[in-house]
């Protein structure tokens, strides 16, 4: 990779601290601070996030910054939705201006681009006041971020009234959308609590897109080339610039810690359902046990990640009817799972890093979306890029998962979903390799982030 000096550049990098998203970014800047070794990257994050994402060696430019999660000191937590999230938020734009201004100081550097997860939409105008180029990175795909931006024009067609008995209701005037289902379209746009922190938080964030100078997000062009075209009209350098996990680890657990690799070395190939729900979604307890009766009743090998709190739902002696059919971990290393050979299916809650992960390595998905975006990515998985299948009324029964391990692993339609996983795979590959589209976007991105032209070494 070309490499750029630009000494007096500071790059400011604001985190949104929950979930998978501080590691996807520095993931990102982690790319950029070894393409441009000189410049300053002030990286931004709640302490918490910031021990475990630095508790792994990083470029000598990178600098990280403690800001507060806004957790009351005693605080309790009432077990109330995304209450993690209001409390940062109340906090965050404050926050990250104070800490901006020790950050210039101890550096003597006032800063020259401000990049942020793109959820953070106040640092648009702190951008703005600043004069610097506003860089938001979008963690999730270009057609979840096509329904933020189109917000506006969905609530004024479809109305504001909720859609309760309407959700198979199809929505066919979004740009690059052949059609969708309004039940699949990410919470916060027409249902659920839309005066709440986080729908606002989306909301803002879709109005302020146009003001920025890139938009990076972690997927490949050639995956939704109508949305892509639709966005690039009205966003500055809309750049795919992944999957990010197919250049660089985006987690610092990615070790092999529960012996996973050998455990899947001694299955069949393509056998194993490897079964992760990310970093936040839980299945309710009936379908925890649904699943589990599921993986039972069709004889399916599998590799669960699963936490303490959900495995004591498990049915009693479940494990040990299963034997060596069946492993429990609390973490695996995913994405060197899913490219094991024995892995013929993952079961997923359809986060967006899940998805990519499947897909650059080739493996079809068995969906059951939780909440955000993840009902539109297993709407895209099902319907539009046709590598996978969403469980029978989008919720574990123990009949409708095991149709889908059925379908997916034993029927013809089960290899139709793998010829059509692999075509994404190879064109995945292809935008990272040498002079893919991912690999030319990002040289792009780092020239506008250091404004600067790249020089060969
Ligand atoms: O045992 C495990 C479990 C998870 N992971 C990793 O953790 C990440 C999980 O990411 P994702 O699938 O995106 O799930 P969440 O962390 O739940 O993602 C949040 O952020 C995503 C990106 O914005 C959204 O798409 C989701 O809806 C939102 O829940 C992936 O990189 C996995 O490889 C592991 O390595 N091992």
């Amino acid at each position: 990779m070309p490499v750029v000096t630009a000494p007096e550049r500071h790059v400011a990098v604001f985190a949104f601290p929950i979930a998978s998203h501080p590691g996807l970014l520095l993931s990102l800047v982690r790319r950029l601070a070894t393409a441009a070794p000189t410049v300053t990257f002030s990286f931004f994050n709640t302490a918490k996030s910031n021990r475990s994402l630095f508790s792994v060696p990083t470029p000598h430019n990178i600098k990280p910054y403690d800001v507060s999660d806004g957790i009351p000191v005693g605080y309790v937590f009432a077990g109330k939705p995304q209450e993690d999230i209001n409390l940062f938020l109340a906090v965050a734009e404050d926050e990250f201006r104070r800490s901006l201004q020790v950050a210039e100081g101890e550096t003597g550097k006032g800063i020259s681009c401000l990049v942020a997860d793109a959820f953070l939409w106040f640092s648009s105008e702190m951008a703005e006041k600043r004069r610097v180029p506003w860089v938001p990175l979008w963690t999730s795909g270009a057609s979840s971020l096509s329904i933020h931006f189109y917000t506006d024009l969905i609530r004024q067609t479809v109305g504001l009234n909720g859609i309760e008995g309407r959700k198979d209701e199809m929505l066919d005037f979004i740009p690059g959308f052949s059609a969708v289902r309004l039940g699949d379209l990410p919470g916060g746009v027409l249902s659920g609590n839309l005066e709440s922190p986080f729908s606002i938080m989306l909301y803002k964030m879709g109005q302020c897109l146009t003001k920025a100078t890139a938009i990076p997000i972690n997927s490949f062009q050639e995956m939704d080339p109508e949305i892509n075209k639709d966005l690039n009209k009205h966003f500055s350098n809309f750049l795919n610039i992944g999957p990010f996990n197919l250049i660089s680890p985006t987690t610092p657990l990615n070790t092999d810690e529960f012996a996973c690799i050998p455990w899947l070395d001694k299955h069949l190939p393509q056998s194993v359902a490897y079964i992760g729900f990310g970093t936040v979604a839980t299945p309710p307890p009936h379908e925890l046990v649904a699943l589990a009766e599921a993986l039972e009743e069709s004889g399916t090998p599998f590799l669960w990640s699963i936490n303490e709190n959900s495995k004591k739902h498990l049915p009693e002696g479940f494990l040990e009817r299963t034997g060596e059919n069946g492993k429990l971990v609390p973490w695996a290393p995913q994405v060197q799972v899913l490219a094991h050979g024995s892995v013929g299916v993952f079961i997923t809650h359809g986060g967006w890093n899940s998805v990519v992960e499947s897909i650059g390595a080739g493996v079809p998905l068995i969906m059951r979306p939780f909440f955000g975006e993840q009902q539109l990515n297993t709407w895209m998985v099902e319907n539009v890029w046709r590598i996978g299948v969403r469980v029978k009324g989008g919720v574990f029964t123990r009949s409708g998962t095991v149709q889908a391990l059925e379908e997916v692993l034993l029927h013809q339609k089960g290899k139709k979903l793998k010829e059509q996983v692999v075509v994404f795979k190879e064109l995945a590959h292809k935008a990272v390799g040498p002079s893919g589209s991912s690999t030319e976007n990002f040289k792009t991105l780092i020239e506008i982030i250091t404004n600067m032209e790249q020089s060969a070494t």
